[in-house]
């Protein structure tokens, strides 16, 4: 049965970081979602979101989709059934509200890692060294936009906590291999 890694946690967490490794190491590709969203300095216009104006974005049909500040986001059931054509394992960034979604109507199928690391100030100081506005980032660490794993799917999630990267490479080793033996 093909998976889905399901990466959400805080911005800064490294869920970007940690979906390219998946893709470079262990050619597990990220399925991409859309957003209107303008964007960032040094993110490719390929690598990370189709990017879409308002109009474009009202004419796709999504299994999912939420909004942040001004900036709409979602994805496609379609997306990721293409992308299982070509690979049996697939990873998708969603926020919380978008984990919930995909564990309601495909949890057998879906291996849910939450990303976050052992203190805020870690997410604020990441960020900053990306280059993200500081108001921005304050918004990003607040509230509902933080992604707080809640107590309804804590007992679907795999926590994986991104300080050393070290050992992070470690426990997607693992992860991965684990995932692998459960195929077919
Ligand atoms: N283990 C780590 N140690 C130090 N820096 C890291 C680690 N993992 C990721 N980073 C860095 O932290 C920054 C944020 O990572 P990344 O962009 O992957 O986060 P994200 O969770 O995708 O954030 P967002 O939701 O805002 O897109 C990046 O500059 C990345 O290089
Ligand atoms: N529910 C969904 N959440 C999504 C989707 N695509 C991205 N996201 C989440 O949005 C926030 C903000 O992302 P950013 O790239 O602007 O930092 C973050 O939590 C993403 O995981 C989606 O299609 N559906």
């Amino acid at each position: 049965m093909q998976k889905l890694i399901l990466i959400a946690g805080p911005s800064g967490a490294g869920k970007t970081t940690i979906s390219e490794y998946l893709a470079n190491k262990f050619n597990i590709p990220r399925v991409l979602t859309h957003t209107t969203r303008p964007i960032r300095p040094g993110e490719s216009p390929e690598g990370s979101y189709h990017f879409e104006t308002e109009a474009s974005f009202k004419k796709l049909h999504f299994f999912e989709h939420v909004k942040y500040g001004s900036y709409q986001y979602g994805s496609s059931r379609e997306a990721l059934e293409n992308a299982w054509l070509d690979h049996d394992i697939v990873s998708l960034i969603v926020d919380i509200k978008g984990a919930a979604s995909y564990l309601a109507a495909i949890s057998s199928q879906v291996y849910f890692l939450y990303i976050t690391t052992s203190s805020k100030e870690m997410l604020a100081e990441r960020l900053l060294k990306r280059g993200d506005d500081p108001h921005k980032i304050k918004e990003r660490l607040s509230g509902s936009e933080l992604n707080v794993l809640p107590d309804s799917l804590k007992k679907d999630a795999h926590v994986l906590i991104n300080d050393n990267w070290q050992q992070t490479e470690k426990k997607l080793l693992t992860i991965v291999a684990g995932l692998r033996k459960t195929l077919n």
